[in-house]
């Protein structure tokens, strides 16, 4: 699989680190592959050690955490009966119940706490599990925290208590403040102290300034008063002390620097700490940074912004993340992963405006700004998943299939392989997965089905343009499915990549989807109706068995009351036709 530089590098890096992964798996099958021959060609077979078979065993604790965010609620019990450890941690240091609140699992959450799991546990970050249910905006598992007694009052690393995640008008927030109600805690002295702290700290460093003091010196941890400063976001501090002479490029003893901490901790809008001064520093950190991945977008807002465009980016950032997210900033680490959860992918444009372009056919070309990237920001692709080809499974029966494809189908995964025929279930809801930017990922320069890449309506459609110049021939795609399935909508998409794909620089690529939009008109005539080659028409005199036409018809029908039906005689809607 190839994929473009700009492209992989627009990436967020948990993504890219999954596509180069899966790059890195196809050289290894490949190297393997040609081992296996070289051994056959030299007589080695069934004696190198290559031959043996290495399995990878997951453990029930890694299993269990795979069934919480699937919600396989029988095999969560299974696992924990089998053994698996209720109080294992997940990677950010968070426990079971945070990826229940994450994942809005009150039933596993319920287990977990009846078998004693400690609800008040905090992630890396200091987040409980309530702090997640708040910013996920999870009511059950807020709910159900409460009432198992949760700390509604402890803090996070930015001093923040869930409450200060709960989106207001939101039905957790509701909860919480009636909970904080109840218990008799003024929520206005809450925020109260909050605001108070920061002007604590700038007269603290006010007297230290006047006395002498060093404003670098550091503590037995390595950190500074600026260190503190960016970590909290307190601005008028950081100013103060890069006025007298804070050195930003001081790491503490895990390596931080107050810039780390303040990209780590969501502080994007740091102009306190001179952008200059950082700007000086940044290449040094850049590199020595462990924790690329919490200061890169960062960065990006930073390299990118002159005074204009900046303001825009930022304000598509904070509107991706207004969406779910309150006025207190969450910390980059927490966005990355709650975003995650949002969508199979995801760009910037498309979740901050509903672009026209998602119905007609093709996107704008993919712009690449002054600096070389790509205008958009971010995409989020699910990982690569055993089941993407429901061929490769052990179990080939008719309830294995259906209860994969419905797994899959909970989580957006609406397309899966059958080796090389595509499945699709119809979500009836629009996902972020059809922009120009996916299309784009799914470009390859053969006509092998991206094994790195989700199942895709775009991935076969790239097949077919690749087996077009091989073969030399046209290609045809048989799209069958009942009434309703999606298969107008699925041509469109086959169109619209064959559009995007054929978008050369400088090309209107909205032209050119024009110039394909007839040949929609022919699969009309084809799409589930092989058999017969019926015009439309026929559809009305003589259905297939079971299945419906007109379906706007049910869905309006269903939509109405019972004394509009009486009033349009639709009481009986199978007496219709
Ligand atoms: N990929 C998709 N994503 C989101 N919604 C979809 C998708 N495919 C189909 N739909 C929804 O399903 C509806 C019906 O789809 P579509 O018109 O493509 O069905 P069809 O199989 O062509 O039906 P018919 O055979 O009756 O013409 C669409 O109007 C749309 O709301």
């Amino acid at each position: 699989m190839e994929i473009d530089q700009c492209l992989l590098e627009s990436l967020p890096l948990g993504q890219r680190q999954r596509l180069l992964k899966r790059m890195r798996l196809e050289q290894v099958k490949a190297y393997h592959e040609r081992e296996k021959t070289l051994n056959k060609h030299s007589g080695l077979k069934g004696k190198g050690k290559h031959n043996r078979k290495h399995r990878v065993h997951f453990g029930p604790s890694e299993m269990i955490q795979d069934a919480i965010i699937n919600h396989n609620d029988k095999e969560v019990l299974r696992l924990l009966k089998d053994g698996a450890d209720p109080s294992t941690l997940t990677s950010s240091g968070g426990t079971l119940l945070h990826l229940c609140a994450r994942h809005d699992n009150a039933f596993a959450a319920e287990i977990l706490i009846e078998r004693g799991l400690n609800m008040n546990q905090q992630d890396e970050d200091l987040w409980t599990a309530l702090h997640v249910a708040c910013a996920c905006d999870n009511a059950d598992i807020v709910l159900l925290l409460l009432l198992a007694g949760a700390n509604v009052l402890l803090q996070d690393i930015n001093g923040n208590i869930p409450l200060d995640y709960a989106v207001e008008g939101t039905e957790s927030c509701y909860i919480l403040l009636r909970h904080l109600e109840d218990n008799g805690v003024d929520v206005n002295s809450l925020q109260h102290m909050k605001v108070q702290r920061p002007s604590t700290m700038l007269s603290d460093v006010r007297l230290l300034l006047a006395a002498g003091g060093s404003v670098n010196q550091r503590n037995e941890e390595g950190v500074t008063l600026l260190h503190m400063a960016c970590a909290s976001n307190y601005k008028e501090v950081a100013s103060l002390l890069l006025d007298n002479g804070a050195d930003p490029q001081i790491a503490d003893n895990n390596h931080w620097t107050p810039l780390h901490l303040a990209a780590k901790y969501g502080q994007v809008n740091i102009d306190t700490l001179k952008r200059e001064k950082l700007r000086s520093s940044m290449c040094n950190i850049f590199y020595l940074s462990i924790y690329l991945q919490k200061t890169i977008l960062y960065f990006y807002a930073i390299i990118l912004g002159t005074e204009g465009t900046k303001k825009k980016k930022k304000k598509q950032k904070v509107s991706l993340l207004e969406q779910c997210h309150n006025p207190f900033t969450l910390p980059i680490s927490k966005q990355d992963s709650l975003l995650e959860k949002d969508a199979m992918f995801r760009d910037t444009s498309a979740a901050t405006s509903r672009q026209p372009s998602q119905d007609n056919g093709c996107d704008s070309p993919l712009a690449l700004s002054k600096c070389g990237y790509p205008s958009w920001t971010f995409v989020k692709l699910m990982p690569p998943a055993p089941n993407d080809d429901l061929a490769t499974l052990n179990e080939l029966t008719d309830s294995s299939l259906l209860y994969e494809m419905q797994k899959r189908f909970g989580n957006n995964q609406i397309y899966t392989y059958i080796g090389s025929i595509l499945l699709m279930a119809n979500p009836y809801k629009e996902l972020p997965i059809y922009s120009a930017l996916v299309s784009h990922l799914y470009r390859s320069t053969s006509s092998r089905l991206c094994s790195s890449l989700p199942p895709h309506i775009f991935s076969s459609a790239e097949r077919a343009y690749h087996l077009m110049f091989q073969e030399r021939r046209p290609q045809c795609f048989i799209l069958s499915g009942e009434s309703g399935s999606g298969k107008t909508e699925t041509c469109k998409h086959i169109v619209k990549h064959l559009a995007c794909r054929s978008g050369t620089k400088g090309f209107d690529v909205i032209l050119l989807a024009d110039r394909y939009r007839h040949l929609i008109v022919r699969f009309f005539f084809f799409t589930a109706r092989l058999h017969t080659y019926l015009l439309e028409k026929s559809r009305l005199v003589s259905p297939p068995p079971n299945q419906s036409n007109f379906n706007i018809f049910y869905l309006m029908a269903d939509g109405m009351s019972c004394e509009e039906k009486c009033g349009l005689y639709l009481n009986n809607l199978l007496a219709h036709r």
